[in-house]
């Protein structure tokens, strides 16, 4: 999505709907009020804070690693996160943490956008790869066995190397640039899928509490568009392009199809998070259960945890 594409502008010499004293210079794509640049800002951030706040994601003291992939996401999470750190008194120690999962002319370079966010926001960098932690890189990988589930595996291959990275951090918590968009996208896969237990999951602001490292969503509720827009605005120094082995034809007809209803009615977006929030199941129904790796011991619904060849191995069965 281009910046430029949603910075949709309003009238010219309409007043600002929010201080009825500045000229209004966007319309918001969550409320499509317009609105000046400033209240754009304060809007955006007191939202997330206050979604922090009433789901008490953090206490004071805590130490918390910030997911950063150099995407916008994870970017303007780490701009604003350190911002309302510094406003609210938080009292958080963040870091950011990237996996590598060795993709030439992706991952290489949003790397580089990371280490440069690493200066300007003043966040210690931590970078665990694919390459240390399993012997492989997806490159090495895609070479051997093709184009077949790459997203699938690497998920699931990024998951355990988030937790191991943050479990060299000494971190409390984990936190993720998901947004809104990403989750009612989510929400819908599931039910396509039939997929109950994961629908049940998926809608959590704040997951693996039981595990080693719980995993937080501030941007629950934070639509894609405002986040685009909010980098764009300020300036902030993100990469933009998609992953080279990344085509997930499913998950693109359903986002696809989020952004139609967005254009249609944009709180479909919440609506459907709501939906996914309200879902009950019923006592009596099976749910398949979440066991341990028998190598390792690492948390695992599918796969057994990889390492060096085993990782192969899996990837070539499930393929
Ligand atoms: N290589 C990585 N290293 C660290 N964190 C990652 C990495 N890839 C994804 N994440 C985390 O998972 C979140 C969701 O990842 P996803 O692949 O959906 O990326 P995205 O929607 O393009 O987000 P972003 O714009 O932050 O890249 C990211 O916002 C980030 O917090």
């Amino acid at each position: 999505m281009e910046a430029e594409e949603v910075a949709a502008k309003p009238p010219k010499g309409r007043f600002c709907t929010i201080c009825n004293q500045r000229r209004a210079a966007l319309k918001r794509p969550k409320t499509l009020e317009q609105i000046c640049r400033e209240c754009f800002y304060a809007v955006f951030e007191e939202e997330i804070h206050g979604v922090i706040v009433d789901n008490q994601l953090f206490k004071p003291g805590e130490r918390v690693a910030i997911g950063a992939s150099g995407g916008k996401d994870s970017t303007v999470l780490a701009y604003v996160l350190s911002e309302l750190n510094r406003r609210h008194n938080y009292g958080l120690d963040l870091f950011l943490l990237s996996v590598d999962e060795g993709i030439t002319g992706y991952r290489d370079d949003s790397l580089e956008t990371v280490k440069r966010n690493e200066i300007q926001y003043g966040l210690p960098l931590k970078v665990v790869s694919y390459k240390d932690l399993y012997g492989w890189t997806m490159d090495e990988i895609v070479k051997l066995i093709g184009l077949k589930n790459n997203c699938t595996f690497c998920g699931v291959f990024r998951r355990q190397a988030l937790d191991r990275g943050a479990t060299l951090l000494k971190v409390d918590k984990l936190v993720t640039g998901h947004n809104a968009d990403d989750i009612a996208e989510t929400v819908l896969l599931n039910i396509l899928r039939g997929d109950i237990a994961r629908l049940s999951r998926c809608t959590s602001i704040t997951t693996g509490e039981d595990g080693p490292i719980p995993r937080c969503k501030p941007f629950k509720y934070t639509y894609e568009k405002e986040i685009v827009m909010y980098a764009y605005f300020k300036r902030l120094d993100y990469f933009s392009t998609e992953c080279i082995y990344s085509p997930n034809a499913y998950r693109g007809f359903a986002r696809e199809f989020i952004k139609d209803l967005e254009r249609i009615r944009p709180r479909a977006i919440l609506d459907i998070i709501k939906s996914g929030e309200d879902f009950r199941i019923s006592t009596s129904t099976k749910m398949p259960e979440q066991g341990n790796c028998e190598r390792c011991g690492y948390i695992s619904s599918q796969f057994s945890v990889p390492s060096s060849d085993f990782l192969l191995l899996s990837m070539v069965l499930f393929a």
